[in-house]
């Protein structure tokens, strides 16, 4: 969002609490850039790459993907400036991409990531801005669990509201008068789907384009006094860091006051298929601290031709059936995020979730495989489809989008 020299790439900073819509706006961004090239990488807090995975496209080259572990904590500035190198090496003297997006776990500390940012040594790229998504049907629990989440709106450049087509009109107001008044210093705009004008991110149009009330002037006129923001804020932070320092700490290493160090996180992978009625009243009778689900569900024989994209964020819960990739294996790979957890348990009771009628290797690939569901398995899946999504939201990711190429 800042002002990047022509020979310099913004990398923003897109954050927000689990759930709350970033991969979503990644994959909204990448689509309607009007061929603005966008690097991005993505950062999984569990270790299987889910968020990765959803990035549509596939974008080869112009991804890298930073599975288990906050970003915030797991890698330093200089790890992250061997990232940046890879997306950032011209190709002919030219820039390959114009725009670095970083997206954050749900739970990573954004000021950490700005300040990692703001530390590069890469002369390639330039800060370009905190973006900060918002659930607006879930800000108030989260906020009540997370006062942090105050502070991280502080930081931002933009807030996302998000998810408004989940709140009526008066509640939206609402939660969008507590986010300006907690964002003191942001643009703040509201969306469905994170179906934001791309313009807000970075500077595709000449300056003097008006998007609705706002000039892109107008959202940037204060940047370099925001960096300056930005940079008094981080430097009261290095104080206490370089007191870790002292004490013989990794700097970021120290993540108690972090989000993230009240969260646990379980992979589960099976090859045998998911039985759909042990999945729902596994999922159905979900305790509270779990609150992020994600992943893909092979519900075998249920529905051959399709793997379900699962989504809970709280007690909302998606499913998102989409045709299996041709030559993929097939694969139930979940990550479960909570807070209280006992992971182990959570582990063994999606094993206990797993068909009894056969595995993935008696069933073969998919190619193989009979497209028909059998009439038992169909009506297993019923309790399966009322959580599919309704007509008419988009699914979370879309593989036959367009692609920046690079
Ligand atoms: N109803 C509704 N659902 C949305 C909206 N935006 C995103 N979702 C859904 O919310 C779920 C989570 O979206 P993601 O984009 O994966 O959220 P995220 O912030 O990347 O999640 P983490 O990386 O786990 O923190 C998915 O099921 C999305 O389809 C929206 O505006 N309205």
């Amino acid at each position: 969002m800042s002002k990047a020299s022509p020979q310099q790439i913004p990398v923003v900073v897109l954050a927000g609490f689990l759930g709350s819509g970033k991969t979503t706006l990644l994959n909204y961004l990448l689509h309607h850039s009007g061929g603005t090239r966008i690097g991005a990488i993505v950062n999984d807090f569990g270790s299987i790459e889910i968020d990765a995975m959803a990035v549509a496209g596939q974008l080869g080259d112009s991804t890298v993907s930073l599975g288990n572990g906050c970003l915030c904590c797991a890698v330093d500035a200089g790890e992250l400036d061997v990232y940046l190198d890879k997306l950032t090496r011209p190709v002919n003297d030219l820039h390959a991409i114009d725009v670095i997006v970083i997206e954050a776990s749900g739970i990573a500390e954004p000021q950490e990531l700005v300040r990692m940012v703001l530390a590069s040594e890469n002369p390639r790229v330039v800060y370009g801005g905190l973006v900060e998504v918002v659930d607006a049907a879930e800000f108030d629990a989260t906020r009540e669990k997370h006062p942090e989440v105050e502070r991280h709106l502080a930081l931002a450049d933009l807030v996302v509201v998000n998810k408004a087509d989940r709140v009526e009109d008066g509640e939206r107001q609402r939660v969008l008068d507590a986010v300006r008044d907690a964002a003191e210093r942001a643009a703040v705009v509201t969306a469905s789907y994170a179906r934001i004008d791309p313009d807000l991110l970075f500077d595709s149009r000449p300056s003097t384009e008006r998007i609705g009330q706002l000039s892109f002037d107008d959202l940037h006129r204060e940047d370099l006094h925001r960096e300056d923001l930005h940079r008094e804020d981080l430097h009261r932070e290095d104080q206490h860091r370089d007191d870790q320092h002292r004490d013989g700490l990794r700097p970021g290493a120290d993540h108690r006051g972090h989000l993230h160090a009240a969260y646990d996180s379980v992979a589960f992978t099976s090859d045998v298929p998911m039985d759909p009625r042990r999945l729902m009243a596994f999922l159905d009778g979900r305790a509270e601290g779990l609150y992020r689900i994600k992943g893909y569900v092979d519900f075998g024989t249920g529905d051959p031709r399709n793997r379900y994209a699962v989504h809970a964020v709280g007690r909302f819960l998606r499913f998102y059936p989409e045709p299996w990739p041709a030559g993929e294996r097939r694969l139930t790979q979940l990550v479960l995020i909570g807070s209280g957890i006992d992971a182990e348990a959570l582990h063994d009771e999606l094993a206990a979730c797993a068909s009894e009628s056969g595995s993935g290797s008696e069933r073969g690939s998919g190619s193989e495989q009979s497209d028909a569901p059998h009439p038992a398995d169909e009506r297993g899946m019923w309790g399966v489809l009322r959580y599919v999504q309704d007509k008419g939201d988009p699914a979370p990711d879309a593989a036959d989008y367009d692609t920046a190429e690079i």
